[in-house]
């Protein structure tokens, strides 16, 4: 549990001052960073990790029009790795269209010197040749990593203290370790490879040359396009056009890339005044990813206080007395409770775990006995709905880049079908999962006028009569759970993989069907998955659009009560609201919405694999003191201080915020400081059910200053931005945008009064950039209002936005630090994919 502020905020709604806001382009508050040293720079870098794999590549394109400077790193025992980092550079400099570019050429694993194979001087001699600065380091011992960064921002031109640097070079050089061991000191030495993250780290630099510090004013053109660290992943910025679609033609070169706007609005009328109450630091985040990790059970049960649903934790006083009646006044209501438990019971920490139920025994009686001899337990399934309708056999040319890198290497690939992607992509997945988890089991269902269940073997599945019949399908759904039978990948992998080359392309999109008998099929399964892929044109049976929208919000309730995750993975098609409609279901179940560029498919599969559900059947009750009452949740009708929501499966990166704020009716009560209360009953994936109750008390304050000057940013920016996504999604744009810059000038207002922290100024400037590009879609008047809305959805569920926003480094490194080793067989066979 983490709070917006250190302290709680004792005003109600009626008392706080109002502010006025205009509706005119969101600003950068100008925050010049200085250091204490003349002769030193703050310096602010926004670090963007990317994919090696040549599978990720195609976002190499964006990087390498969009970034100041570039770190190239290569391993000094690979060769082919040193080649590939030339090319990179070579290839930047094309995409750039400049001769020479801010670059650093790293020769990585120098610590492996005894297996070297590419020669200090030789690689010295060619990064001096081509202008860019040369260093060998190690992630592993910390050799250089410093002085690379510090390098790169010596030749890079300073236009304000932000530098957007990219890492680039071959899968498993070291980028993200020598990232990680830039902005945490630390070595990871486990490889997963990466798709794409983002680092911040604040340094400060001394004797950056003079020509740098004052270059010409003109903007580089990467300053305005990147996005920043964290919304880079945007899954539905393709709306504004990224890579071209062809249908059948051959490879069309692609657009040019759009031209920045211009900062001021030029078609709005006057600024429109708006007056609004002052927004403040009361708000509880919790982070639901953690569920995932080991629970401490408590010896017995939770104390209930028998007036209020507060459970005794740790910030509780229980007076000595006999053991059986010892009392406990409940800090929440102050009923005086009588309980029966000796000093050993009394929780010591402010989080603790309960045990609900033990596992169920894995019984054979069950109704839906499936045909392994092994018990089906939590999330071992995952249905990949695959659209084969024939407009999946439509051609995307390759990116510039992409199409020029294949040509390097002697290919002459220029354009893929969107079913050939996610034919790849889903070939990929079922690789990954038969070395990392053998034991799961996977299931193809392929749709386009027919359907078919993949499953050990084929079968055509007779929907017809009943495809305008949402309970039939189901009910259909549920027949072939008792005789289909899905055995697990290590078993059938190449069976699946074979079916998934043999598909071909069927007719029309029969994608409400499809996915209703996948619910179905998968009723007696909690915690398994639908991975959707489509390009969202369903025309035949329930869901067929424009015809009957409301279908995917029915199925998706139907599916997140018996905690089925649905994700969609969209094409771009430029038939956005389709998409939009089908995605619905997947906001419900908290299931992944991603729209991409069929080039980015593998990506989306592979990271929809990596945000795996860490709980099931997720329900939470938050408490606050009856002083407090919740502003904007659901709260209990007649308690407004107890709010309750039911999430079932979580991933490892969902987040709740709750905002809270003083009772009218106690506007006079002085209180030093107030409890509040987390309770999570939950499901692990071992299927035992805990409750994990989380305490906290948290001093009061009246005094707005106080409570502004120990904001927690990262907090208030993650909860501005979701809530101001999702007033935006209900349409109130212009409220929005209000809420947005009134959370900004808060913040900012913290860093003025914390007088220049370097932590609180970094986690300002990093809030800012990522508000200030928000805002600026809201604003943005080329797009209907209707996409603008639907953009909010990628805000509202960005992920991780607390640990990018986290002062300094980024902390996204240390969640990624991996948990689990990749095996040197799926090490190995990653690499053997051209
Ligand atoms: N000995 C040694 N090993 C390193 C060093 N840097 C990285 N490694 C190891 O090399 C492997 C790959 O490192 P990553 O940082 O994941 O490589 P990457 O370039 O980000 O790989 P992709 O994500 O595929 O692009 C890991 O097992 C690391 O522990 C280093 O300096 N010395």
């Amino acid at each position: 549990m983490e709070f917006g502020s250190k302290y709680v905020y004792m005003k109600t709604a009626d008392e706080d001052e109002e502010i006025e806001i205009d509706d005119g382009a969101m600003q950068k508050l100008s925050l010049d960073l200085k250091s204490k040293n003349e002769d030193e720079q703050v310096c602010l870098l926004d670090i963007l990790d990317t994919a090696g794999q040549a599978e990720f590549s195609a976002l190499r394109e964006q990087y390498m029009r969009e970034s100041q400077a570039f770190v190239i790193v290569y391993a000094i025992n690979n060769k082919n790795s040193f080649q590939e980092a030339l090319d990179i550079h070579t290839l930047a400099l094309r995409m750039q269209q400049v001769s020479s570019v801010p670059a650093i050429l790293c020769g990585n694993k120098s610590d492996l010197d005894s297996e070297r194979q590419v020669p200090t001087d030789e690689a010295e001699k060619e990064a001096t040749a081509r202008g860019m600065a040369f260093l060998e380091t190690s992630a592993k011992t910390g050799a250089n990593i410093q002085e690379a960064f510090e390098t790169l921002i010596k030749r890079t031109p300073r236009y304000g203290s932000e530098y957007k640097i990219a890492v680039l070079g071959s899968g498993g050089v070291g980028k993200s370790s020598v990232i990680i061991r830039f902005t945490q000191d630390m070595f990871v030495s486990d490889y997963d490879p990466t798709i794409e993250d983002s680092f911040r780290k604040t340094i400060n630099v001394k004797g950056i040359p003079k020509d740098m510090l004052s270059p010409k004013p003109k903007e580089p053109p990467a300053m305005k396009k990147r996005k920043s660290a964290g919304f880079f992943k945007n899954p539905f910025g393709s709306l504004k056009g990224r890579g071209a679609v062809s249908h059948g033609a051959a490879a069309a070169p692609p657009p040019p890339p759009p031209p920045s706007r211009p900062s001021a609005p030029s078609r709005r009328g006057p600024k429109k005044i708006q007056k609004t109450k002052k927004t403040d630091g009361n708000i509880i985040l919790v982070s639901l990813g953690t569920l995932e990790n080991d629970p401490q059970i408590m010896t017995g049960d939770a104390v209930k206080c028998s007036n209020c649903p507060a459970i005794l934790s740790h910030v509780s006083e229980v007076g000595s007395g006999e053991s059986t009646k010892r009392p406990w006044k409940c800090e929440f209501c102050d009923h005086q409770n009588e309980v029966d438990m000796t000093d050993e019971e009394i929780p010591k920490e402010s989080q603790v775990d309960f045990l609900v139920d033990a596992a169920p025994e894995a019984s054979s009686d069950s109704e839906f006995t499936m045909a392994t001899d092994k018990p089906q337990s939590q999330a071992e399934v995952v249905l990949y709905c695959i659209d084969v309708s024939s407009s999946m056999g439509a051609q995307t040319a390759l990116p510039q880049l992409q199409a020029e890198w294949y040509a390097l290497r002697q290919s002459n690939i220029t354009s893929v079908s969107r079913l050939d992607c996610i034919k790849q992509a889903v070939q990929r997945q079922l690789d990954f999962h038969e070395i990392e988890t053998p034991e799961k089991k996977a299931g193809l269902v392929p749709f386009g006028s027919i359907i078919k269940f993949l499953f050990e073997r084929t079968s055509q599945v007779d929907f017809r009569s009943v495809a305008n019949n949402v309970d039939e399908l189901l009910k259909l759904g549920q027949e072939y759970a008792r005789t289909e039978t899905l055995k697990p990948l290590s078993e059938n992998a190449e069976t699946l993989k074979g079916q998934v080359k043999n598909l071909g392309l069927a007719g029309c999109t029969a994608l409400g069907p499809a996915l209703t008998l996948a619910v179905g099929f998968l009723s007696k399964l909690p915690g398994s998955e639908i991975v959707l892929c489509t390009d969202g044109l369903p025309n035949e049976g329930v869901g067929s659009l424009p015809r009957d929208p409301g279908f995917y919000d029915k199925i998706g309730e139907i599916a997140k009560n018996q905690q089925t995750t649905i994700s969609v993975i969209g094409i771009q098609t430029g038939q956005e609201y389709e998409i939009e409609t089908v995605s619905k279901a997947a906001a419900i179940t908290g299931g992944n919405i991603n729209l991409l560029n069929p080039h980015e498919l593998s990506a989306k599969m592979r990271e929809i694999t990596q945000d795996v559900v860490v709980a099931t059947n997720v329900e939470v009750t938050a408490l606050l003191h009856p002083y407090l009452c919740f502003v904007s949740v659901k709260a209990d009708v007649n308690n407004k201080s107890v709010a309750k929501c039911t999430l079932g499966n979580v991933h490892k990166n969902t987040e709740l915020t709750f905002r809270f704020q003083r009772k009218a009716e106690f506007k006079d009560v002085e209180v030093p400081s107030l409890p509040f209360q987390i309770q999570v009953h939950y499901t692990t994936k071992d299927g035992r059910r805990l409750l994990r109750v989380l305490t906290e008390k948290r001093e009061t304050t009246v005094d707005r200053d106080q409570m502004e000057t120990n904001l927690n940013i990262p907090v208030v920016g993650a909860t501005a931005m979701k809530e101001s996504a999702a007033l935006a999604q209900r349409g109130d744009l212009v409220g929005a945008k209000m809420y947005l810059k009134q959370n900004q000038m808060m913040s900012r207002n913290c860093v003025l009064k914390a007088s220049f922290n370097e932590e609180a100024s970094s986690a300002y400037l990093n809030y800012e950039q990522q508000a200030v590009e928000m805002y600026d879609e809201m604003d943005d008047e080329d797009l209907p209002e209707m996409n603008r809305q639907a953009n909010m959805a990628k805000y509202q569920k960005e992920k991780g936005l607390v640990k990018m926003t986290a002062a300094g480094a980024g902390k996204k490194g240390i969640i990624k630090a991996r948990s689990k080793p990749m095996s040197s067989l799926h090490q190995a066979k990653y690499y053997s994919y051209e």
